[in-house]
């Protein structure tokens, strides 16, 4: 059983989802170059390290074995099986970084994104959408480091995930890479300003009520 974050941290906490090869990373890390308040969380994985990736920095690369006595332990704010391999967000660092007014981002599937904003309502779901199915194809060729009976699979899985668009606070579509990331960055500093609009209301009530 997956345990609840507190409802009212003073850091934001982002969820981005798309299918595999829409781009989410890359959005993702040119966001976090340009603003120093995010941080990225880095999510525990039971598939194998693709092309240059290294265990901390894209991943925790683990054995099944690990990732289930992880689930045992309750060490994950949510996890998800992808296209045969198990993903997971660890609650370690996150709790800490929210408490203390840092922002924290989350690359992460359609069904961990929808755990997280099941116990955390306040997170700020966004989905990124390939232009065309053409695109997303041509992406994960282009990217080179996927075996083609995976983008086989990605490509399927990838419909399903397209599905789940309608449950997210907001859609990007990621058909020039540049306006994408400018709607990224202003929805990013749109909700803070929604949401530190809403602390001053809790904390303006509170008072109001110590008066009384
Ligand atoms: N707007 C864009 N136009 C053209 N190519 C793009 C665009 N955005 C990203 N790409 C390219 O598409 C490929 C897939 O991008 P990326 O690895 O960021 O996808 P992803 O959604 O994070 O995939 P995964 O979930 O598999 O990690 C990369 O080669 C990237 O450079
Ligand atoms: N539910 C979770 N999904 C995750 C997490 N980390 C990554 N992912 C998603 O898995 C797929 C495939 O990723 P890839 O790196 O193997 O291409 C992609 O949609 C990721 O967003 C996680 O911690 N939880």
């Amino acid at each position: 059983m997956n345990t609840p974050l507190p409802l009212d941290t003073p850091g934001n906490l982002f969820v981005v989802s798309a299918p595999s090869g829409a781009g989410k990373s890359s959005l993702v890390n040119a966001l976090l170059e340009l603003d120093a308040k995010l941080a990225a969380s880095i999510s525990h994985t039971t598939r194998a390290p693709r092309g240059q990736e290294q265990d901390g920095r894209e991943y925790w690369f683990i054995s099944r074995e690990e990732f289930r006595a992880k689930i045992e332990h309750d060490d994950f704010l949510e996890w998800a099986e992808v296209v045969g391999n198990l993903y997971g967000t660890s609650k370690a660092g996150i709790e800490a970084r929210l408490a203390h007014g840092e922002d924290v981002v989350l690359e992460i599937d359609f069904q961990g994104a929808l755990q997280v904003k099941q116990m955390f309502p306040m997170a700020t779901l966004i989905f990124i959408l390939p232009p065309s199915w053409e695109e997303l194809r041509l992406r994960l060729q282009r990217r080179g480091d996927t075996e083609p009976d995976v983008i086989e699979r990605r490509m399927a899985n990838a419909r399903v995930e397209v599905a789940q668009a309608k449950h997210f606070d907001f859609v990007v579509v990621n058909a020039l890479f540049e306006t994408a990331l400018f709607d990224l960055k202003a929805i990013v500093h749109a909700q803070r300003l929604k949401y530190a609009a809403q602390l001053r209301h809790r904390s303006a009530v509170f008072q109001a009520l110590d008066l009384c």
